[in-house]
């Protein structure tokens, strides 16, 4: 044989032997089986990207195997995360050492569509922001318009839309039917225009194609390394290319509603400071525009940043916590009934026997029931069901913060000015030492005690409206809203996930689903056998 035939053969040979033993070194070196390998040059970021596609459960093995806690690198990437899903971090960095913790330039970086908006705002800045937005929020005006909105949209849109898909038998994508829902209500809270987009016929909104690819873009910019993103926002290629046009057209929508709303507005002279009427949270920032001499926070650019940040908030959180909740309740029937006995008890102390099951209720189009928020106050069940939704599978799933100066964690991490770290609160509920053994059951009853009332759950164990001084603003209203959604639908209707259709979530930083959530609807029949059982 050739010498040098044999020479490369024996060195191919050692070669592939060496790579075998590397790579069972690299085994070897694993705290867990769940742990991705660690190659030379791409750290980490092969086994994200094989596992992108079910990224959530993927990082709830990670985090579990590393027990809570894991050094996340994207080798010569420059990727670099520090992943927790461990309760005293969130506390310590959320609230104990809050100020060490601003969102910073990268997350406005990475956040960029929602301008200098509450969203990303640090500082002054954000602390006036905050304080107006809570005051207006906080104020029983829009408590009222709130709850009158929600229970209007329900009786006149959604009840007579689930109506027609039930009369004709076709299957209907909820996750749809949400994000119009909330569009709506959202638009009526906020600038007082409702854009109608829940009407038969589903019209095309291109602003929430555009709002859908701008959540999934900015879910990217968390995978994709800073100068690859920004390299291909500056070729105006890939993702960012759809960025673009998503963004002019979400401003223009954005521009839009104001326009309107300044329209009515002048119409009805609101604008003046001495007109008092209260109609939305805009009309307060209207009326500063004439009375205030704070050049930034009257601008145009305040306006449509502060209104664009309080559409994003309210609107998906709460579209993707009710197609959860529907897939969650119409998957589990235990629970299913006890909402429904829940809910008959309402109609029943009420109504008295001979309403029909109706009159809790006012009767709206067809016979069909809607109920109010002060009804609904009082269903520990429903409120119970809807937290243990938030739970499983919280609208924001994860969230990341950049340490401003060097810290150590409550779980002995050192972190140095400028590191990263990437929260998974979907992975926090999956955690048995969290949660308990159950932690992966749907079971509305881990939030009553035995005495029947609501459990109170420490925010940073419940991170779903977030923790400490950036707790979420709109808790109150997502559960107003969702709440009385969910209790008009159960009652008037029960709906079917369509067999075999596949229900995941979608890439994206707000927990949609990525097919939707297809149903079948059917209109309940009910005796009034069924109210009276539940009152005796
Ligand atoms: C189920 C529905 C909702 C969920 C799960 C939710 C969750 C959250 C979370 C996790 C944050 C922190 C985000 C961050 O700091 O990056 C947040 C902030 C916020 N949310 Fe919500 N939210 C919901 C509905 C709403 C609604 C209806 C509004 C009202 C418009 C709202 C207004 C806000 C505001 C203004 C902030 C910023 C607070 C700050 O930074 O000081 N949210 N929300």
């Amino acid at each position: 044989m050739d010498p040098l035939f044999l020479f490369i053969e024996l060195l191919s040979v050692l070669c592939f032997l060496m790579i075998i033993l590397y790579y069972h070194h690299l085994q070897s070196i694993k705290t867990s089986s769940m742990e991705p390998t660690k190659w030379p040059i791409l750290g980490h970021l092969p086994g994200l990207i094989a596992n992108i596609h079910h990224l959530h459960d993927w990082s709830t093995g990670v985090l579990a195997g590393a027990v809570y806690n894991f050094e996340g690198r994207g080798g010569w990437t420059g990727l670099r995360y520090f992943l927790t899903c461990d309760p005293s971090n969130v506390r310590h960095i959320f609230t104990s050492n809050f100020a060490n913790y601003p969102k910073g330039d990268v997350f406005a970086m990475t956040f960029d569509i929602l301008g200098g908006g509450i969203f990303s705002a640090d500082g002054e800045s954000w602390r006036r922001q905050r304080v107006k937005v809570q005051m207006l929020m906080a104020d029983p005006r829009f408590r009222a318009l709130t709850a009158g909105c929600s229970h209007d949209k329900v009786e006149k849109s959604l009840l007579p839309f689930l109506a027609l898909a039930a009369d004709e038998g076709r299957p209907c994508d909820l996750v749809d039917v949400f994000l119009r829902l909330t569009l709506d209500v959202t638009c009526t809270l906020i600038c007082g225009i409702d854009p109608g987009s829940l009407v038969t016929g589903l019209p095309v909104v291109p602003f929430m194609t555009a709002t859908d690819v701008a959540l999934g873009t900015i879910f990217l910019r968390h995978v994709i390394p800073v100068t690859y993103w920004k390299l291909m926002r500056r070729l105006n290629v890939g993702p960012e290319r759809k960025m673009a046009v998503a963004r002019r057209t979400i401003d223009s929508f954005v521009d839009d509603l104001i326009a309107q709303r300044r329209e009515q507005a002048d119409m009805l002279n609101l604008n003046d400071g001495a007109n008092t009427a209260y109609v939305d949270l805009l009309s307060p920032y209207l009326c500063d525009e004439n009375t205030s001499d704070d050049d930034f926070s009257t601008s145009d650019e305040f306006i449509h940043d502060t209104v664009l940040n309080l559409l994003v908030a309210g609107r998906d959180g709460m579209a993707a916590a009710l197609s959860w909740f529907f897939y969650l309740v119409s998957t589990t029937p235990r629970v299913e009934q006890k909402l429904l006995d829940e809910l008959s008890l309402v109609v029943a102390s009420k109504d008295g026997v001979d309403g029909a099951g109706s009159a809790a209720v006012d009767s709206c189009s067809g016979g069909m029931a809607t109920f109010h928020a002060s009804e609904i106050k009082c269903l520990v069940y429903l409120h119970a069901a809807m937290c243990e939704t938030l739970r499983l599978y919280p609208p924001i799933p994860f969230e990341f913060k950049t340490a401003a100066a060097a810290d150590v964690l409550p779980c002995g991490k050192v972190l140095k000015a400028g590191d990263k770290v990437l929260f998974f609160n979907y992975a926090m509920s999956r955690m048995e030492g969290v949660w308990g053994k159950d932690c992966m059951e749907f079971r509305p009853e881990r939030w009553i005690t035995e005495e029947g009332s609501l459990r109170y759950e420490p925010s940073y164990k419940f991170f779903s409206f977030n923790t400490g001084p950036r707790t979420c603003l709109g808790k109150d209203m997502a559960f107003v809203l969702t709440k009385t959604v969910a209790a008009a639908m159960l009652w008037n209707f029960a709906f079917e996930v369509v067999p075999g259709h596949v229900v995941e979530p979608k890439l994206s930083i707000i927990l949609h689903m990525k097919n939707g959530l297809l149903v079948r609807v059917r209109r309940r029949s009910r005796t009034m056998s069924h109210v009276v059982n539940a009152k005796t």
